[in-house]
């Protein structure tokens, strides 16, 4: 699990920009949604900064538009069809790329060579047995964690060392709904409004709205999710993935407004989020990413692995 705050938004935010910090304003809902009001002063204060933000929300040059992804991926058409029109494309829509990460705890291996690609557009999902290091990878992308071996490139830049200022390359990643400070101590109506609810009495169907608001002015623009649904009930997960949903470009809010978050990353093991909240798998086993593919196709993959993981099977490859 990703225990960095406990608050229910965090932002990413870098030292530098941390130490620059002097003002927040806790009752605007600007500071409730991106809970680091570091960030947002930081955001004010540098100029130059916001221009690299600004320059990013452009899309990749060769990007055609919403819709020639949105049938890219949301297709009927299989995997290995997929990765042909991916390479045919070739890479100008990556957001961000793990390659051939590696990463050790002590003596304990965790990642052993994970590579794969997160492009703009995509809703994807890590999904693996537990301990398998979804959460070490999401700390990986997001910056936080250095691999040991391995790289990660940010739109086509490799990143050296930890998420700084100067490594920002126009994407804002943001990381959002750590379980271990959700639903816990609060409501599901303050989780899933990120604490909006504590003072409003808004409708839920307006709460997607102000969180599409929100982070466009923050100006994040890849959110990983650290199991968001973990602990809820169903109705509540419906709730909430949902609004993940409505805050991406492909999803819209009640009154038909695109969201604004170009890509997401859900680390997950419920199957409802799988199937409502998530485009594409890939799934995390012994280190590796030993499957890809869409969400149609997990519960028909003839991967033993697979199988066995969406039918919850005691027989097969994965042993506890
Ligand atoms: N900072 C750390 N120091 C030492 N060990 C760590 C650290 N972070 C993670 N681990 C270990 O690495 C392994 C993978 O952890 P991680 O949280 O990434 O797995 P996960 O797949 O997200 O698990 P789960 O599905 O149970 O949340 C676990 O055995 C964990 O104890």
């Amino acid at each position: 699990m990703v225990s960095l705050s406990t608050n229910p938004f965090f932002s990413l935010t870098t030292q530098n920009a941390a130490s620059r910090s002097s003002s927040s304003s806790s009752s605007s809902l600007y500071s409730r949604f991106a809970a680091s009001t570091k960030f947002n002063s930081f955001h004010a204060n540098n100029k130059d900064h916001r221009k690299v933000v600004c320059a990013c929300v452009a899309p990749p040059t060769n990007f055609k538009s919403e819709d020639s992804s949105a049938l890219r991926f949301n297709g009927s058409s299989k995997s290995e069809q997929l990765s042909t029109l991916r390479e045919q494309d070739g890479d100008s829509d990556v957001l961000i790329e793990c390659r051939d990460v590696y990463k050790s705890f002590g003596e304990k291996k965790i990642l052993n060579g994970v590579s794969f690609k997160i492009r703009h557009g995509e809703a994807v999902g890590i999904i693996g047995p537990s301990g398998t290091g979804k959460s070490t990878v999401l700390k990986i992308i997001a910056g936080l964690l250095i691999p040991d071996k391995g790289e990660v490139y940010i739109r086509g830049r490799k990143r050296v060392g930890l998420v700084s200022d100067d490594e920002l390359h126009g994407l804002r990643i943001g990381l959002v709904f750590q379980s271990a400070a959700l639903f816990d101590s609060l409501t599901v109506r303050e989780n899933v409004g990120f604490l909006l609810y504590e003072h409003s009495s808004m409708p839920e169907d307006q709460i997607s709205e102000v969180v599409k608001e929100t982070l466009a002015a923050v100006g994040l623009k890849v959110l990983l999710y650290d199991e968001p649904t973990a602990g809820l009930d169903p109705i509540a997960s419906t709730v909430v993935e949902d609004l993940i949903r409505s805050v991406h470009i492909k999803g819209q809010d009640a009154r038909g407004k695109p969201g604004n978050i170009a890509s997401y990353v859900v680390v997950t093991h419920q199957h409802s989020t799988i199937k409502r909240a998530i485009d594409r798998l890939v799934f995390l086993h012994k280190g590796k990413i030993v499957w890809e593919g869409m969400t149609h196709e997990f519960t028909t993959s003839t991967n033993p692995i697979v199988q066995q993981f969406a039918s919850g099977s005691l027989e097969g490859p994965i042993k506890y």
